[in-house]
């Protein structure tokens, strides 16, 4: 029996099939819903818009919190909406939006967000450069904003939140211990999450940065890693 009680789990890249895909794996989706329905409770973690998340969890019938917002919101049905954010960072979002107009582009879930906003990389740019960019002229002039990349979009987010500081909070209010708490990640941004869980896992393609941080790096990239994950939690062998 293993003695995972919670698996955290982001969603760009790593229940998708991979790292430039919104597809998600249909038979990780199937797994990891074997696992709830073995008691063991799946979270969603991500920077999405929270009611992309929320519906996520609910259609996939994955039965832990969900966060969003790279963990400024969090969602539970016993709980209702937690919010963990300071200040919203739609001044910024407008700002960036204008000057880097050339580079990013808006997307439409900035209209159901609250707290963190998201911006695009546009065709033809590199990601990386564009972050920093972003990151550069964000970081000098707003203290109270911290820049991400997900590798699918560069993130405003408010200072002192993080996706780390929402699975603490799951973690406190489930009373559960981190050494009983797995999180799953593939980007810079899932590197806060693995200060609180004891299994610390990186999908094959992840970015070094996350690797360095984890105590499981799998061989498979995406979610065909996650896979493997999920078959060792069931069959007991973490
Ligand atoms: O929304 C994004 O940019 C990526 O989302 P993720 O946090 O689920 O990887
Ligand atoms: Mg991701």
């Amino acid at each position: 029996m293993s003695r995972v009680k919670i698996v955290f789990i982001d969603v760009d890249g790593t229940i998708t099939e991979g790292r430039d895909t919104y597809l998600l794996d249909l038979e990780l989706v199937s797994v990891l819903r074997m696992l709830a329905g073995q008691g063991v409770y799946v979270s969603i973690v991500s920077s999405n818009a929270l009611p992309v998340v929320i519906g996520l969890a609910r259609y996939l019938g994955f039965n832990g919190p969900v966060t969003g917002e790279s963990g400024s919101l969090v969602y539970y049905d016993k709980w209702g909406l937690v919010e963990l954010a300071g200040s919203p960072t739609r001044h910024v979002y407008v700002d960036v939006l204008e000057r880097f107009k050339d580079y990013v582009d808006d997307t439409w879930q900035n209209r159901f967000r609250i707290y963190e906003y998201a911006l695009k990389v546009r065709k033809g740019f590199d990601g990386w450069m564009v972050y920093r960019m972003v990151a550069d002229y964000v970081e000098s002039n707003y203290r109270d904003v911290r820049v991400g990349y997900s590798g699918y979009a560069i993130h405003l987010m408010p200072r002192g939140v993080d996706k780390g500081v929402a699975v603490k909070y799951v973690l406190d209010r489930m009373g559960i211990n981190p050494d009983e708490a797995a999180g799953v990640g593939d980007s810079v941004m899932d590197v806060e999450i693995m200060k609180h869980v004891g299994l610390r896992v990186a999908v094959g393609n992840a970015d070094e940065e996350l690797k360095k941080v984890c105590n499981i790096v799998l061989d498979k990239p995406s979610s065909k890693g996650v896979l493997d994950f999920a078959r060792m939690i069931i069959q007991g062998a973490v």
